[in-house]
């Protein structure tokens, strides 16, 4: 198989991995990776994470010219924004996670520091995640406020939306987002409950340890 026969399927396998947790429901979410030539794989809109076909993904040139495949998610803009502004994003996922889109809702949500800190893995694998105003799905806005944050950030949050994520690589940008998933979930179960989080000082290790972007 050539590489990018494995990409493709690599996607629709992580992506269906997803679909059967529940990290995304019907038709909701959309998948981007980059090709070895510097194109990119994008899920077609329309398609559910659960049934992803490795021959109709859209693909792009690296010009970012449409050259085959079903036409693409109409978050196109969106994923656009942080391989632009992004020099080592590989794949970009989004999803429509019911824990994380419930703390988006809550009044007192931290617009610069979406993530209560709670564990480690959440500060290793997404820095410091922003949470960006709602927009209407496909509206391009939502890509002129991630250029807006100029490269700075791995992770979004959409309010009442759902998250976005660029890894270095597919899978890297499908465990962070699982990991900003599982960070909103226990915020959520354990909210009212003043949970001991890690503290100013447990942070600042993790983030010279494991050489965390931490952009204020
Ligand atoms: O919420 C939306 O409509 C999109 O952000 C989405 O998740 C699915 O749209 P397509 O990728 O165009 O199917
Ligand atoms: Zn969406």
């Amino acid at each position: 198989m050539t590489s990018e026969t494995n990409l493709r399927e690599q996607i629709c396998l992580l992506a269906k991995s997803m679909f059967d947790r529940g990290l995304t429901g019907g038709s909701t979410g959309n998948i981007s990776a980059r090709t070895p030539d510097g194109g990119l794989l994008v899920s077609p809109t329309g398609t559910s994470f659960g049934r992803l076909d490795p021959a109709r993904l859209s693909r792009f040139d690296p010009a970012g010219a449409l050259i085959d495949g079903d036409p693409p998610t109409k978050e196109m803009p969106l994923h656009s924004a942080f391989y632009d502004t992004r020099t080592t994003a590989g794949a970009v996922v989004h999803l429509h996670s019911c824990h994380s889109v419930a703390l988006s809702m809550m009044p007192d949500a931290n617009a610069d520091d979406f993530l209560p800190r709670l564990t480690p893995y959440a500060i290793m694998k997404l820095g410091r995640v922003k949470l960006l105003p709602f927009f209407l799905p496909g509206d391009p806005a939502m890509g002129d406020a991630v250029r807006g944050l100029a490269g700075k950030r791995s992770a979004v949050m959409l309010a009442n939306h759902g998250p976005v994520v660029a890894g270095k690589g597919i899978e890297a940008a499908c465990n962070a987002i699982e990991e900003l998933e599982d960070t909103a979930r226990l915020a959520m179960m354990t909210r009212g409950l003043s949970p001991l989080g890690l503290s100013d000082g447990d942070v600042e290790r993790l983030v010279t340890t494991f050489d965390v972007e931490w952009e204020a």
